[in-house]
């Protein structure tokens, strides 16, 4: 009993001891000499140590740049630590829907790779700033974390050479699955001065909640399109081998309505990329667009909506502009975009394609028919795909969205019929099936779609006999 008394009396002593020296280190010595002491006794323990240490920081050494190195990292350990160590963090981004646990500071965390153990601590430092900024410079202090990884000399070969690749490789894996995913438009001409501050795109995050599953569309071509896009994505090697970029276009043609832009949402989130929403007419001249393109990063969509209406590709609808505007309107004609066919094709296919991963391209328009063949052949367009007018297997994807029904026996059919008949977009149907109140049952939703087709239909009998009647008329003039 005296013994264990003892002990905890020379280990209360031992302590208190200890953090009087270190506060009184931390007083008396200032921060440069601090900073020798410790080189000095590190290099120490490497004489007497067979340990090897590879530190990585947090930021690059001037403080702007996060070390992707470390993020990598963190995103291996986090895995690891949550199963292994005593002490975690828990952190929950803005739009992550459960908390993310990673390695606490100061605490340590061990790994065995190919039988070799390692260990990894992460560690937290206040570096002395000098804040530059504040109208009386004053020192301050910022915390630097870092990372160690510690292991025995006689394993350095295979620790650098293969191990670290590995965590990295693993690590980047990881952040790009748990990554927050973001909604991209580029700036317009007038913000460019202010580039090098904030960049040639400004984001939101992505948030579309559209999937494969809510897109109302035949079934079969929903399925061609995910495998298709399952195979791009996997395709690494494919395309090294046959000597072609890792990037693919779609062109989404249809009339309003039928889901274009939802199509793309269901894409991104299929895939987990990231959306670059390219507005064409904000693009001064090839080269700016050049410049976005480059500044795009891999596992991503490039969109560039309404293809047809956002630029004269051509030329000839803007010489015919150039020649109807009067002097007034000389200022808006400089503001014009000037990018031109051949500088987006060169934008899309040029040698900067090959950068920065894999890409996907997607072109929308409502009047195919109107696009310059060089745009959408295919080797550009890989895919083209038509969005069309609701017919019943789309129908019945929105019935189960809006209304959670999957069959009604007295109105399926009517439906089926008539939306084989009449030429009615996904976006009005939707809009029928939406409970307008809580009154509003399936059933009343479902009768106020039929009486809307009814109504589209008798429309378009009254259009069909007018054209009729006037096809009729312009024959009987020409005899
Ligand atoms: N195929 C579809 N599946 C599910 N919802 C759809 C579909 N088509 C349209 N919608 C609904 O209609 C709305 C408008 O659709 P969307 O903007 O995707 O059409 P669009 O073809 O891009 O139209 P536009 O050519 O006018 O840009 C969407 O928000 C969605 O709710």
């Amino acid at each position: 009993m005296l013994e264990t008394g003892t002990t905890w009396g020379f280990t209360g002593t031992t302590m208190t001891s200890l953090m009087f020296f270190w506060a009184m280190y931390k007083q008396i010595f200032p921060y440069h000499l601090q900073v020798y002491i410790e080189r000095y006794v590190y290099k120490l323990m490497g004489w007497v140590s067979s340990s090897v240490h590879i530190k990585f920081n947090e930021y690059s050494e001037e403080g702007l740049e996060k070390s992707e190195a470390y993020d990598s990292i963190h995103n291996y350990l986090s895995t690891k630590s949550t199963a292994l160590a005593k002490r975690l963090k828990a952190n929950k981004s803005r739009n992550s829907r459960s908390l993310v646990l990673s390695l606490d500071d100061h605490e340590e965390v061990e790994d065995v790779f190919e039988g070799v153990k390692v260990k990894w601590s992460s560690s937290v430092s206040e570096n002395e700033n000098l804040n530059q900024s504040s109208m009386n410079r004053h020192k301050v202090y910022v915390e630097r974390r870092y990372m160690t990884l510690s292991f025995h000399s006689r394993h350095r070969e295979m620790i650098t050479k293969t191990y670290l690749d590995h965590v990295l490789r693993e690590g980047k894996e990881i952040g790009l699955k748990k990554r927050e995913r973001k909604l991209y438009t580029n700036k317009s001409s007038n913000e460019w001065c202010s580039w090098r501050l904030g960049g040639k795109w400004s984001n939101v995050s992505f948030d579309h909640p559209a999937t494969f599953e809510t897109l109302a569309m035949d079934p079969e071509k929903k399925e061609e399109i995910k495998k298709d896009l399952v195979k791009f994505s996997k395709g690494k090697d494919y395309y090294r081998k046959v000597g072609k970029p890792w990037k693919r276009g779609y062109l989404l043609y249809g009339p309003p309505g039928t889901g274009k832009s939802t199509m793309i949402s269901a894409m991104a989130n299929f895939l987990g990329y990231d959306v670059y929403d390219l507005e064409l007419t904000t693009v001064a001249d090839n080269s700016e667009l050049k410049k976005l393109m480059l500044d795009t990063k891999g596992k991503s969509i490039v969109v560039i909506e309404d293809i047809d209406c956002s630029l004269d590709l051509t030329g000839q609808r803007k010489i015919k502009k150039e020649q109807d505007k009067d002097v007034e309107d000389e200022e808006e004609k400089k503001k014009q975009s000037k990018v031109t066919l051949s500088g987006l094709l060169n934008a899309i296919d040029g040698l900067w394609s090959a950068c920065s991963g894999e890409k996907i391209i997607v072109f929308t328009t409502n009047f195919v028919d109107n696009l310059d063949p060089a745009l959408i052949r295919r080797g550009r367009m890989d895919s083209h795909i038509e969005m069309s007018y609701c017919r019943f297997e789309a129908f019945k994807v929105l019935a189960k969205n809006y209304l959670g029904i999957e069959s009604h026996d007295d109105l399926y059919g009517e439906i089926k019929r008539l939306v084989e008949e009449v030429n009615m977009s996904p976006a009005d149907v939707a809009e029928n099936l939406m409970p307008k109140s809580d009154e509003e049952d399936a059933e009343v939703c479902l009768k106020r779609l039929v009486k809307s087709l009814e109504e589209e239909k008798k429309l378009a009998e009254k259009e069909e006999k007018k054209e009729v009647r006037k096809k009729k008329k312009k024959a009987e003039e020409r005899h």
